[in-house]
């Protein structure tokens, strides 16, 4: 039986990756959205939520029943405390978006984790759906570029925090900085870039946990990887092409070059589920049997998936992680972007007293 599955996309960053997974899904035409089919094993129902109107009109591949608006002004502007006053007022309206489908059995939260909208509805949208459903909550967590400033590092360590105690299944993570190509790349083709590697291994995991092929990885592998470590995860990727083995494509996918948070995982990693796709003939067996039986001595238990293809080979492994230096050093960082915004505050507090100097008087001529 197909997998329900709901992806939520909130903020401009989660609609735009849930715009760029549905473009892959449809297959990309302009008007793929109302004559495609999706090209999901699963059910899915994408839903795209924002408080900037603007946002949710620049998306091209998702259609309208599947955008709700919250009225706020133009967006949060980065102000989580604001943001969440927005989500209570406004829960029962985005509840009824979401159960126009009644039953799932897995959903993804996508958003950034720097922005205001995105990031201050998913921890209590996460912590809402799971209370009330027992399906899967995973969210999809976009760290910002480390120079982007102080207020969206510090959103994202309270973010961080607040998803980790809603009682969601796991944050994936997505970060923008080490996914970037160098100071060169400007921002905007770094986004689709970013955009397409999210839709690109989201679409395979689907595939991946919903084939009713012999040698499958299902929601039940994911489920076990996923509560394991510290609730972190990431993914990773390879794209064999035609020259490569399938064993170097499972290394490529676990390497920096395949992951899309910088993690060493022979030392952060806790579990793992690899999965392998790809015509019969260019599947060798005993060689994906070999390396993932030495992954799992070096990392924990791996689980293994195959699924025969017509396509090159490609990799897709998740991975949940028992610690990270990165992200140690992004909570580092978010600490001492908190200190700078206090200071600023207080100096704004004492400008605010000069005019105290001049309260009773009146101007004289
Ligand atoms: N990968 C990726 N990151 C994005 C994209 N758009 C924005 N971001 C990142 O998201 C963060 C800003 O958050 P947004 O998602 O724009 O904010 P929002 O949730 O809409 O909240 P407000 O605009 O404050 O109401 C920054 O760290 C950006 O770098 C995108 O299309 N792709």
């Amino acid at each position: 039986m197909a997998l329900n599955v709901l992806l939520i996309g909130v903020g401009q960053c989660g609609n735009r990756i849930l715009d760029e997974i549905n473009k892959q899904a449809f297959g990309g035409g302009r008007l793929s959205k109302y004559f495609g089919r999706q090209k999901f094993p699963s059910n899915v129902k994408t839903v795209a939520i924002n408080t900037s109107r603007n946002d949710l009109k620049e998306l091209e591949y998702t259609k309208a029943k599947d955008r709700l608006h919250i009225t706020h002004l133009h967006g949060v502007g980065a102000n989580r405390e604001e943001g969440k006053k927005v989500y209570e007022k406004n829960k029962d309206s985005i509840f009824k978006k979401l159960e126009e489908d009644d039953h799932y059995d897995l959903c993804f939260i996508i958003s950034s984790t720097g922005g205001g909208t995105g990031s201050s509805f998913s921890p209590p949208l996460a912590q809402d759906l799971k209370e009330k459903y027992d399906f899967q909550v995973h969210s999809i967590s976009v760290l910002p570029f480390r120079s982007e400033g102080t207020i969206f590092l510090q959103n994202t360590a309270f973010t961080l925090r607040e998803l980790s105690d809603s009682g969601l299944d796991s944050i994936i993570l997505v970060d923008n900085e080490f996914l970037r190509k160098g100071k060169d790349e400007d921002i905007h083709s770094a986004y689709s870039r970013i955009n397409q590697m999210v839709a690109e291994r989201m679409l395979f995991l689907l595939k991946a946990l919903d084939s009713e092929m012999m040698l499958v990885t299902d929601l039940g592998d994911f489920k076990t990887v996923m509560d394991s470590g510290n609730m972190f995860a990431t993914i990773g990727f390879c794209n064999a092409g035609e020259n490569m083995r399938v064993e170097s494509a499972i290394k490529k996918s676990l390497s920096p070059n395949g992951l899309l948070f910088d993690s060493n995982i022979f030392n952060e990693a806790s579990r793992a589920m690899v999965t392998i796709q790809g015509e019969k003939d260019s599947l060798d067996m005993d060689g994906i049997t070999r390396i993932i039986d030495k992954l799992s001595d070096e990392i924990g238990h791996v689980f293994k998936g195959v699924v025969v293809t017509d396509s090159n080979p490609r990799v897709l492994s998740v991975v949940s992680l028992d610690s990270s230096e990165e992200l140690d050093d992004v909570f580092d960082k978010a600490v001492e972007a908190v200190e700078i915004e206090k200071k600023k505050k207080e100096l704004q507090e004492e400008n605010d007293e000069v005019f105290s100097k001049i309260d009773g008087m009146e101007p004289e001529y």
